[in-house]
């Protein structure tokens, strides 16, 4: 398994070149941080990698197959894509919206869903801690609670490859700790996970590998420990900042300082 491997990504709208020449590897089994500022172009490296966005140049490939060149359904079966923003107006309850992880392995002539699928939707929802909201409308929920069932929804795809675009920007810190743990048993299962996030010190926690994006291209890449540089914070972020790494702590911490003014 070589997990997924993004090498010279370009994406350009219109005139705007939006991703310049990014590359790394998000490794086999391991979640995989993407960082950097607003703007640095996470979420179009993930909607590339789901086929939302089209590449001018590079590839993508995940366990050695092209993923631009799969087709949409072949790809729903290999991967799933937690949205930064995912609403919706329908009147689904709860354990519907995380039904449709299943969809993907349905065939048209399947009127109800399998003994596994079942399975499947009530562990995701056991796993993020929404039991009690099954049958709850889901356009009704807070923020919050509508990203950990668009996150289920996502684990009950049973994706190899799991996508997830600052999935905890809406979470209390509880939840947040949930999800990203959640986040680790399905890597140490053998899911191959990127998720884009801001808190540098969760990512560094959570993380095994970083990628930080700067200006459409990869600015650094490699362990919390390497990527999370006072210098580098400096010049992708503009922020001063120091490391501090605490006895029996095997993931360092960051401290901001203060921000730099560039304008
Ligand atoms: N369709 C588009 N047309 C023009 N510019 C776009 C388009 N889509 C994205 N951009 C621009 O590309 C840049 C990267 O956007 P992207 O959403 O990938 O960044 P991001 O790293 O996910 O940011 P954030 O942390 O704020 O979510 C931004 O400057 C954005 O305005």
């Amino acid at each position: 398994m070589s997990g997924l491997i993004i090498k010279n990504a370009i994406v350009r709208a219109g005139e705007r070149t939006i991703l310049a020449d990014a590359s790394f590897s998000a490794p086999a089994s391991a979640v995989t941080g993407l960082i950097g500022p607003n703007g640095a172009g996470k979420s179009t490296l993930i909607a590339a990698v789901m086929g939302r966005r089209r590449l001018s140049g590079g590839t993508i490939a995940f366990d050695g197959i092209d993923l631009p060149g799969t087709r949409a359904a072949e790809r729903a079966r290999l991967c799933a894509h937690v949205e930064q923003f995912a609403t919706t107006t329908e009147r689904l309850s709860v354990r519907d919206v995380v039904a449709l992880g299943r969809v993907p392995f349905q065939s048209d002539w399947q009127a109800v869903p399998s003994p596994h699928d079942d399975v499947v939707v009530t562990d995701a929802i056991e796993a993020l801690g929404m039991s009690a909201f099954g049958d709850r409308l889901y356009h009704r929920l807070s923020g919050g609670e509508q990203q950990r069932v668009q996150i289920a929804r996502a684990l009950a795809q049973e994706p190899q490859l799991l996508l997830l675009d600052e999935p905890t920007s809406h979470l209390d810190i509880k939840a947040q700790l949930l999800v990203l743990e959640v986040l680790r048993q399905r890597a140490l299962a053998g899911c191959t996970i990127v998720v884009a996030m801001h808190d540098l010190n969760l990512a560094a926690r959570y993380c095994d590998h970083l990628v930080m994006l700067n200006n459409g291209r990869t600015a650094a890449e490699g362990t919390p420990a390497d990527v999370l540089a006072p210098d580098l914070l400096l010049r992708v972020y503009g922020v001063q900042s120091t490391i501090v790494n605490v006895p029996g702590r095997d993931y360092p911490i960051v401290i901001y300082d203060s921000a730099v003014n560039s304008d």
